[in-house]
């Protein structure tokens, strides 16, 4: 650490975890288990973002597993070329919507690297069992297509067919070569490749998408946590979101789905309380015809309404979520307007990394007169506001994907059901203490982390069982004991 703390900036900081990661690993898990507070925004949101920006010109020695449209015919082959032969994880990206940083093709690796890194770290994954993969379908961002220093094909995305058809080959060998109880987490794929793929292989293989479900999983917890500092249950509520992508449909969907449990009522009715804008406005019935399929269940019925601040003041929602991936789009007027007819106005703002979030703390705390309940994606800093000190939650899907994974791979489990969504989600809300709610923080502190993940594992395993979904027996009776049992930590032998 001393080491670390030397270097000025973030991303020689993250060079220099990178190069610990490949010299030493032990030591680079117990470094960042036990600094987790201080690291996590090292090797993870913000600077992985800036990493994945400048990966070219700061690449040393490859990491994670690289498919190129290339290897086309031949996708068995390169699996089985990894060294490691018992793998349980795979974060797999194509690289085309990294962070709200957009298309960084290949550069996109730094992204299942560092996720995965936080599955061990987090989750306790053994850090052999992970796999780290980069599909390299092309780019079609012009700046690294002539950078000289850009790592991948120089050429555009495949895309259609020639697309679904290397994709299929990929989720067809890695079956193949791993069997059934692979995780396969999708991360930072496109919204259309993001939610078809999701669909596709949901009833054929262990997938899971992580901006979709896993930040669903991590905002429903969050919500559930403000609900005590504001009041009211979830049904009580009204939501609007400011972007209707991957993170905003999938929060939306599955806050519906918890408050169908929770009230009966059919799930379509339950959306009705959600509304959702992107960049043509408040998504209303007439404008269903023109809408991409994964945006039609929230066209209700509504006059156009083209921009955020006008939605705010006609829909009146006392909850306001930012995932368009675009930055300083809660402005001053939006915070002011939600917090003119809301006492305490929940507002997150999730977009990543820093440069991308909707308002940082300071504002969300300043303009709403300190009376905000706010988190964000990316982690900010205590904010001393009219002399009191508030402490920003950061509503990232980090808090859920290491021990839902963990939970998955623990129980055997063959397939990702929305249920264990929920259950992950209600696990990690139950460990947001008293001692957390008298600071307003809706997330528990990151540094207890590992403890966190067991109790999602736990939860999320017991639902495995519950649904029949899980294939390990006999079903272990203390499942936070198995799970803490099954992690990874980073310990020396004793030789004699
Ligand atoms: O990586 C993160 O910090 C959260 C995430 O999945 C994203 O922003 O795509
Ligand atoms: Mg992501």
């Amino acid at each position: 650490m001393h080491n670390i703390r030397q270097y000025q900036l973030p991303l020689q900081k993250y060079m220099a975890m990178m190069d610990l990661q490949e010299g030493n690993e032990r030591l680079f898990y117990k470094l960042l288990i036990d600094n987790v507070e201080e690291l996590l925004p090292v090797v993870y949101t913000p600077t992985v973002g800036e990493a994945c920006q400048k990966y070219g010109s700061i690449f040393s020695r490859p990491q994670g597993l690289y498919i190129s449209l290339k290897e086309k015919g031949k996708i068995l082959e390169v699996l089985k070329n990894w060294p490691e032969r018992s793998i349980q994880v795979i974060v797999v990206t194509d690289g085309e919507r990294i962070l709200g940083l957009g298309d960084l093709g290949c550069q996109g690796m730094g992204i299942p690297v560092g996720k995965l890194a936080l599955y061990t770290a987090l989750g306790g994954v053994r850090p052999s069992a992970c796999l780290p993969i980069t599909l390299d379908v092309g780019t079609n961002n012009e700046a690294l297509l002539n950078d000289e220093f850009y790592i991948g094909l120089r050429q555009k995305r495949a895309t259609a067919q020639e697309y679904a058809d290397f994709l299929h080959e990929f989720m067809t060998a890695v079956k193949q070569n791993y069997g059934e109880k692979v995780l396969i987490q999708f991360e930072d794929f496109a919204n259309h490749n993001a939610f078809e793929l999701l669909a596709k292989y949901g009833t054929t293989h262990l997938v899971f998408n992580d901006d979709i479900q896993g930040t669903a999983s991590v905002v429903l917890s969050g919500l559930v946590a403000a609900l005590k500092l504001v009041g009211g249950s979830l049904s009580e509520h009204s939501y609007l979101f400011l972007g209707a992508g991957e993170a905003g449909t999938g929060i939306a969907e599955l806050i519906a789905l918890e408050i169908s449990r929770q009230t009966k009522a059919p799930i379509e009715e339950c959306r009705k309380k959600i509304w959702l804008v992107d960049s043509k406005g408040l998504i209303v019935s007439s404008r269903k015809e023109t809408l991409q399929h994964f945006k039609k269940p929230w066209a209700h019925e509504h006059e156009p309404v083209g921009n955020l601040l006008d939605a705010v003041k006609t829909i009146k929602p006392t909850v306001l979520i930012g995932t368009s991936g675009k930055g300083q789009t809660f402005t001053q007027e939006v915070v002011e307007a939600i917090s003119s007819f809301n006492e305490r106005p929940v507002i997150f703002a999730l977009s990543n990394p820093t440069s991308q979030s909707e308002c940082t703390a300071e504002q969300a705390y300043t303009w709403s007169k300190g009376r905000a309940v706010f988190a964000s994606g990316s982690p900010f800093d205590p904010v001393e506001y009219d002399g009191k000190i508030y402490v920003p939650g950061q509503a990232n899907n980090a808090y859920i994907f290491p021990g839902f994974g963990l939970g998955v791979v623990m129980s055997g489990a063959i397939r990702v059901h929305d249920d264990m969504l929920l259950a992950a989600s209600e696990a990690l809300a139950q460990q947001v203490t008293q001692e957390n709610f008298d600071k307003g923080l809706t997330y528990p502190p990151f540094s207890n982390i590992r403890k966190i993940s067991a109790h999602i594992a736990a939860n999320v395993a017991a639902k495995a069982y519950e649904l029949g979904l899980a294939s390990r027996r006999p079903r272990p009776k203390d499942l936070v004991k198995y799970a803490e049992s099954c992690m990874y930590s980073p310990l020396y032998r004793n030789y004699r």
